[in-house]
């Protein structure tokens, strides 16, 4: 009988693929969780880095106006001594009280000074170390003297000759009543100003805040290890390529001076040949981020591991009922096949015939077409088993069997046990004399298959054979057939055995 479902194999391919496909989806699903994980950490890694920048930029901007101011304040005071200086009204004691009061109000001076043209100190807050002493050889002495400007100049930071202390010098030029050159003034801005102020923030332990010329020397950083007042600083990536693009930016690099991989903002003043800088440790503003991704990255790990288990268990089962499931489907359909086998013969049995009778009957009777039975039976088969025994009668009967099997040519030929030492061979859209001509071949090679049969007249085992063919009426049922078969198969009998009968036309 055909099946309806999968053939078996078929079953275990589909299962298979199935199978692997859960798998794939798992490992998908857990490569997925894994990718969007290291995205997320990734991104929180730029945010890390763009707060970094921003705590960054900030507070440059702070200490670039802080700078700013300070050089501002110390320019006012020498804008005040210039005016005084230049109309002369004050006498050397006022002036020196006066430099003494600026001072005083301007907390980030070393000093305020004032030179003549041939670099001697005529006014001064701080006394001059020597009686002859001479700033003649000073570098904002020199460019005042060979420049007619009388702008403001912020020169690199030098040793207080007065206090010995790194200063910020601050000087303009005066002139005396006929516009010629008359001296510099000068204001010094402590370095230590800066040190104090720039000790306020927190820029952990390796971050660092610089102030410097822009030809890269260092007016103060912070951390003073690594980078001293009056270095140069120019080999730093800030100046070497920053700088050159843009006077304000973001950077990262390692540091030319410790080796500490920072990222940085840096800003050039406004109106003063200065440049500051502030920045963190890589590593110190990722540590968090680190420390987080870790955290993360095993929680990702060990959901990652339960995903797998508990879903390559699952499917484990699922896999093992699968194939629990096709074995009790295969068992199933195997047992439905014997169920319809004849034990001994290995045709289909009385209930398998009784089947397709029925269904072949009811289409040929639909469909207007003829449907023959052929009945076997063989000859003298209690006189065979009395004379070889059951058990050789068994034999024979497969022996016949195996002949009707060979006259099964279509599909829908049925070739069946009906019952003891008869047989049946149903042969849908067969007219009469086709159904004759196979009983005929049926006998003939029954006979010819010679098993000895003492018993039997022709000395070998025979068969009888009742054959009818009929195109059912609507109003006919499958037992007309049988009846009509089993007629013909009494007629070969009675006439003598061993021959094929036709039923007789029933008037
Ligand atoms: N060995 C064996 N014998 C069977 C089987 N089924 C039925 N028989 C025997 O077949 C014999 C049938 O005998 P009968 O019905 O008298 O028919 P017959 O001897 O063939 O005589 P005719 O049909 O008139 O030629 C009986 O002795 C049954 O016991 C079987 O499965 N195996």
């Amino acid at each position: 009988m055909a099946g309806t479902g999968p053939e078996p194999g078929q079953g275990y391919l589909g299962t298979g693929r199935s199978l692997w496909l859960a798998y794939a989806l798992l490992l998908a699903a857990g490569l997925g969780a894994i990718l969007v994980n290291l995205l997320q950490v990734l991104d929180s890694k730029q945010l890390y880095l763009r707060e970094a920048d921003k705590a960054n930029a900030n507070l440059a901007y702070s200490i670039a106006q802080h700078a700013q101011e300070s050089i501002k304040e110390a320019d006012i005071v020498l804008s005040g001594m210039v005016d005084l200086l230049e109309r002369g009204e004050n006498s050397p004691e006022a002036f020196n009280q006066l430099l003494t009061t600026y001072k005083q109000r301007t907390p980030q001076l070393a000093g305020a000074f004032v030179y003549d043209a041939q670099g001697r100190w005529l006014h001064y807050t701080n006394p001059p170390p020597t009686a002859d002493a001479n700033n003649f050889d000073r570098a904002y002495f020199q460019h005042h003297l060979h420049s007619v400007s009388r702008d403001t100049e912020v020169s690199n930071p030098i040793r207080s000759r007065s206090t010995g202390e790194w200063v910020l010098p601050v000087s303009r030029r005066f002139d005396d009543r006929d516009g010629h050159f008359a001296g510099v003034v000068l204001a010094t801005i402590r370095v230590d100003h800066f040190r104090q102020f720039y000790k306020l923030f927190d820029i952990g332990q390796q971050g660092s805040v610089l102030i410097a010329m822009n030809d890269g020397t260092i007016i103060y950083r912070r951390p003073e290890k690594g980078g001293d007042t009056g270095d140069s600083i120019l080999g730093s990536h800030m100046f070497q390529s920053d700088l050159k693009r843009s006077p304000v930016g973001l950077g990262a690099s390692i540091s030319v001076l410790d080796g500490v991989d920072r990222v940085y903002a840096y800003r050039a003043l406004d109106h003063f040949p200065l440049v500051v800088s502030v920045s963190l440790s890589r590593q110190e503003v990722l540590a968090e981020w680190g420390r987080k991704a870790v955290v993360v990255a095993c929680l990702v790990a060990v959901l990652v591991l339960a995903l797998i288990l508990v879903g390559g268990s699952l499917v484990a089962r699922l896999r093992k009922r699968i194939v629990a499931a096709q074995s009790i489907a295969l068992e199933n359909r195997e047992l439905q096949h014997l169920a319809h086998r004849d034990s001994l013969t290995g045709i289909s049995n009385r209930r398998q015939f009784d089947h397709a009778l029925r269904t072949e009957f009811h289409r040929a009777a639909t469909v207007g077409t003829p449907l023959a039975l052929v009945m076997i039976d063989v000859d003298h088969f209690k006189s065979f088993n009395d004379r070889y025994g059951h058990q050789a009668g068994d034999v024979c009967l497969k022996a016949v069997s195996d002949v009707l099997r060979r006259f099964k040519v279509r599909a829908g030929d049925t070739v069946a046990r009906y019952g003891g030492e008869e047989f049946v061979v149903l042969l849908p859209h067969t007219d009469p004399a086709g159904a004759r001509l196979v009983a005929e071949r049926i006998r003939q090679a029954v006979q010819e298959q010679g098993l000895v049969h003492s018993g039997n007249p022709a000395g070998v085992v025979t068969v009888s054979v009742g054959v009818h063919s009929m195109v059912p009426e609507d109003t006919e049922q499958p037992e007309r057939l049988l009846e009509l078969a089993d007629a013909a198969l009494y007629l070969a009998k009675s006439g003598g055995r061993n021959r094929v009968c036709m039923a007789q036309p029933v008037v």
